[in-house]
């Protein structure tokens, strides 16, 4: 079984975890081929400023397509809102830790403890390194008074730009709890990491789920490495990406945890709501009904 995936780092720890579940459930050998995207080659262009147009998905979809690979392995928060219609995303392996991780120079003395994350009380304002909309978007509720600038690189450059004050100045970053974790990263010299509450910082459309996708024909085979309740899940995030229509410049994002559903947009803040199973059940009518209420589609 052969498994198309980015090179990065972080994709093939993610491949890598495809891969071992492929092994151990359906006693099948694997080998990963790693492959560079359009996203790859064009260091300049960050995801999260181009993302939703498949800048990091299509040439695995289309080695899926031609048959190099059985599946490709995905970051389900860099999915596009439409895939390859000759492919289906067969599921996502359990949810990893969703949350989004403050990271910090320790230097910075940001709180740390209970509580909302507050910035330091002196010296001016506070500036925080990340190119997303949504982390910017939410960060400015956080911390009123912080400045924003650029960062690049995988995520073990971004840390040791921060820890090593080459980060244009910045004092901390926002990251994905799932991929310090994938990464095996847990603690970096002279940084600390504070993972945000959804009530702080409503995690992306799909962050911390690994996509498998296949072709249509091969999709059921897949099922014992899988997980429906994050498909479950992921569904009702994506209807309310799509429902908004995937405009990537806009900081929204959406997160169903349980029984609750998380929502941020930067015309009405954070929000929640209950979910229904039957809401659940029905996710295109219940992104609509509730992005109505809040007056957010014309
Ligand atoms: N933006 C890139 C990206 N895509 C997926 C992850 C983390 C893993 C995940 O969310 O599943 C990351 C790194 C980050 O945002 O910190």
């Amino acid at each position: 079984m052969i498994l198309a995936t980015r090179k990065s780092p972080l994709a093939l720890a993610q491949a890598e975890l495809v891969a071992s579940r492929l092994r151990e459930k359906l006693g099948a050998s694997v080998e990963l081929l790693p492959m560079t995207t359009t996203g790859d080659r064009q260091a300049q262009w960050s995801l999260e400023k181009q993302g939703g147009k498949g800048l990091f998905t299509t040439e695995l979809e289309q080695a899926v397509i031609d048959g190099e690979a059985d599946l490709a392995v995905h970051s389900t928060k860099d999915l596009p809102g439409h895939t390859s219609p000759q492919l289906i995303i067969a599921g996502y392996l359990p949810r990893a830790d969703p949350r989004d991780v403050l990271v910090f120079r320790s230097e910075a003395k940001l709180s740390c403890g209970q509580g909302p994350a507050r910035p330091r009380q002196a010296n001016g304002p506070l500036a925080l390194a990340t190119s997303s909309p949504r982390r910017r978007g939410q960060l400015a509720l956080l911390f009123p008074d912080a400045t924003f600038c650029e960062i690049r690189g995988n995520v073990e450059t971004r840390l040791s730009k921060l820890a090593e004050n080459q980060a244009g100045g910045a004092e901390g970053t926002v990251l994905a709890a799932a991929g310090l974790a994938r990464l095996g990263i847990a603690i970096w010299p002279g940084l600390e990491f504070r993972p945000l509450a959804f009530t702080e910082m409503v995690p992306a459309v799909g962050q911390g789920a690994i996509a498998v996708q296949t072709r249509i024909e091969d999709a059921a085979h897949y099922a014992p490495i899988l997980d429906p309740g994050t498909a479950c899940a992921v569904r009702v995030e994506r209807a309310f990406q799509a429902a908004l229509g995937g405009g990537c410049h806009t900081a929204f994002a959406a997160h169903a945890a349980g029984d609750t559903l998380h929502l941020f947009h930067e015309k009405t803040g954070l929000r929640r709501f209950p979910l229904s199973e039957a809401e659940v059940h029905a996710p295109a009518d219940t992104a609509k009904r509730i992005l109505n209420t809040l007056g957010l589609l014309s």
